[in-house]
């Protein structure tokens, strides 16, 4: 028989408003384990404020997240979120003390020895080796983007949460950076919830495409075969669009 999924995350009835402006209304979303799922929509359709409610950052006025069954109530270790500006990284500390960090700040007490080995196999994954001495002024914006990735990653969280990480990369980037994605996601089988409002980015990288529109899911699109031709950015772009 086939694989028996499971969901890693259940959102149930989730509704979420701002100064009495509901931007979310009754969402209901299972995302499985191991999964790579994109929600596109509209600007200001509520894809952050989804993903903050997810990652436990804020609370929602109704309904309820779980993560591997337990309410979300507050960030955790176990879902980690990466967000569009570059500047998460701290200036102070190059990228090998960057990654390193979390590492020591770990619950699992790890020994010195585990910390180098993790890091610089994470540096490795995404390719940035060589520059383990270098400061994060002296990186490119997508090298910052590939630290901040192998630092959200290091210490196995079930779910990567990325919000609009690749927005202000340049196309070519852009690219490199979903192919080490990619490549690291088969390797960890982390569960990784991407928002983004570009439709050929969504193809590339999910599983699933979820579009949210108007407080409510218009869509759940299957994405399993990485179909970029023009119909399926058509399907997709007609629910999408205003
Ligand atoms: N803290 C807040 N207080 C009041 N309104 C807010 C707050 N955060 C977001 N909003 C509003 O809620 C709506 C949804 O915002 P959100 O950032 O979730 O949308 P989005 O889909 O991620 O947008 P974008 O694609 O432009 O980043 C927007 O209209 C925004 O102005």
């Amino acid at each position: 028989m086939g694989n028996v999924m499971s969901s890693i995350i259940k959102i149930k009835n989730l509704s979420k408003s701002y100064e009495k402006r509901l931007i979310l209304e009754q969402i209901n979303l299972e995302i499985e384990s191991g999964e790579f799922l994109c929600i596109i929509g509209p600007s200001g359709c509520g894809k952050s404020t989804l993903l903050n409610l997810m990652g436990g950052f804020m609370k929602p006025d109704s309904g309820v997240i779980t993560l591997q069954d337990k309410p979300v109530k507050q960030p955790s270790r176990d879902c980690i979120m990466v967000f569009q500006e570059f500047d998460q990284l701290f200036p102070w500390q190059t990228v090998q003390q960057n990654l390193e960090f979390p590492l020591k700040n770990d619950k699992k007490k790890y020994a010195k020895e585990k910390i180098r080995q993790l890091s610089n196999d994470y540096l490795e994954m995404v390719k940035l080796k060589e520059f383990s001495h270098f400061y994060p002024q002296q990186l490119s914006g997508g090298m910052k983007q590939r630290v901040a990735i192998a630092r959200s990653l290091v210490t196995t969280p079930k779910v990567l949460l990325m919000d609009e990480p690749f927005g202000s990369l340049d196309f070519q980037t852009k690219s490199e950076l979903h192919q080490t994605l990619l490549e690291i996601w088969k390797k960890t089988q982390t569960t990784i919830v991407f928002v983004t409002h570009d439709v050929r980015e969504a193809l590339e990288l999910a599983d699933r495409i979820v579009i949210l529109k108007d407080g409510v899911i218009k869509q759940i699109i299957p994405n399993q075969n990485k179909d970029q031709s023009e119909a399926k950015m058509n399907e997709i772009i007609k629910y999408h669009s205003p």
